[in-house]
């Protein structure tokens, strides 16, 4: 299985020459924080978020385009793992905390020499992914977020790829499942990942479907629409007995709204 964690990955061939980052380089749309992860497993620790460009993904109702559309590469920064510590340590006031790596799709960008380097200076690292690329260097997060896209997303989920990050990340890494819901369609999305990964703690975030177009600085966000679709799903879960289940907010959404850096 650790086999497929390889540089050839063909959800990774899939992304054109020029997306595909140089050796060594990660390419990085924004270095934000402190603020709190707002969502999974580690809701409300504060943190420092590493935003790579460029995902083999596109989701219809992604929240993050300009960390995705490629009508934004030319703001994506490469950057050495050392420029990127620097910046986190500043932001950090050189005091150690929890690192988020998020994008589009981190598994794409070289982490592993970054991930040695901050846990050196005493730094943790948390990682949200699709799961349709693995990397043997999931094995050095703290944390590893899987969040495979549901039917909404109009993307299609790889089984085995999925699989091979499980097998990855390995026991020494805290692995949880996270899972957009908008609709029934979803949720029984939700369930059947879950029931493929027993073992795993699984985190159900209702939808925000006011994520904003590309051509859009500030998109405003439907407070009422995302608090009501949270509540659908809470009774959802309750009804259906899925007591195994967390529903949490995206709690940066409910503060934030759209706001990005944040
Ligand atoms: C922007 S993605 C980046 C990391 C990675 N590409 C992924 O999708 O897991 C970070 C998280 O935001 C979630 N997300 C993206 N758009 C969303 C939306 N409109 N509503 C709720 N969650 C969303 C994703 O499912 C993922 O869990
Ligand atoms: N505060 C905060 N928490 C988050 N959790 C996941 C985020 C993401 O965009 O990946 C995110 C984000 O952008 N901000
Ligand atoms: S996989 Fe993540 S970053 Fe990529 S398009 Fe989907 S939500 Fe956006
Ligand atoms: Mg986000």
């Amino acid at each position: 299985m650790i086999s497929r964690c390889s540089n050839d990955n063909s959800s990774e061939m899939r992304l054109s020459a020029s997306e595909r980052p140089n050796a060594g380089t990660i390419r990085v749309s924004e270095i934000f924080g402190p603020t709190i992860q707002g969502e999974g497993a580690v809701i409300g620790q504060p943190t420092v978020f590493v935003r790579t460009g460029g995902c083999d993904y596109r989701c219809s109702w992604c929240d993050t385009l300009y960390a995705v559309d490629s009508s934004f590469r030319d703001l994506w920064k490469p950057l050495s793992p050392e420029a990127i510590m620097a910046e986190v340590i500043k932001l950090s006031g050189n005091k150690p905390l929890l690192v988020s790596l998020s994008g589009g799709n981190p598994a794409i960008q070289p982490l592993g020499g970054l991930i040695d380097m901050g846990h050196e200076q005493g730094y943790r690292f948390a990682l949200e992914t699709q799961g349709s690329v693995a990397k043997d260097w999931f094995a050095k997060l703290d944390n590893l977020t899987l969040s495979p896209k549901p039917p909404s997303s109009e993307m299609e989920t790889d089984w085995d790829i999925l699989g091979s990050c499980v097998a990855a990340a390995g026991p020494d890494t805290d692995t949880a499942l996270k899972i957009v819901v908008f609709d029934d369609l979803d949720y029984a999305y939700a369930k059947e990942v879950s029931r493929r990964y027993p073992q795993l703690p699984v985190f159900l975030q209702p939808g925000n479907h006011t994520p904003g177009t590309v051509d859009e600085e500030a998109p405003g966000v439907d407070m009422k629409g995302i608090l009501e679709r949270m509540r659908w799903l809470v009774d959802k879960v309750v009804e259906d007995q899925w007591f195994e289940a967390t529903v949490l907010p995206q709690l940066h959404v409910l503060i934030w709204g759209n706001e990005r850096g944040v």
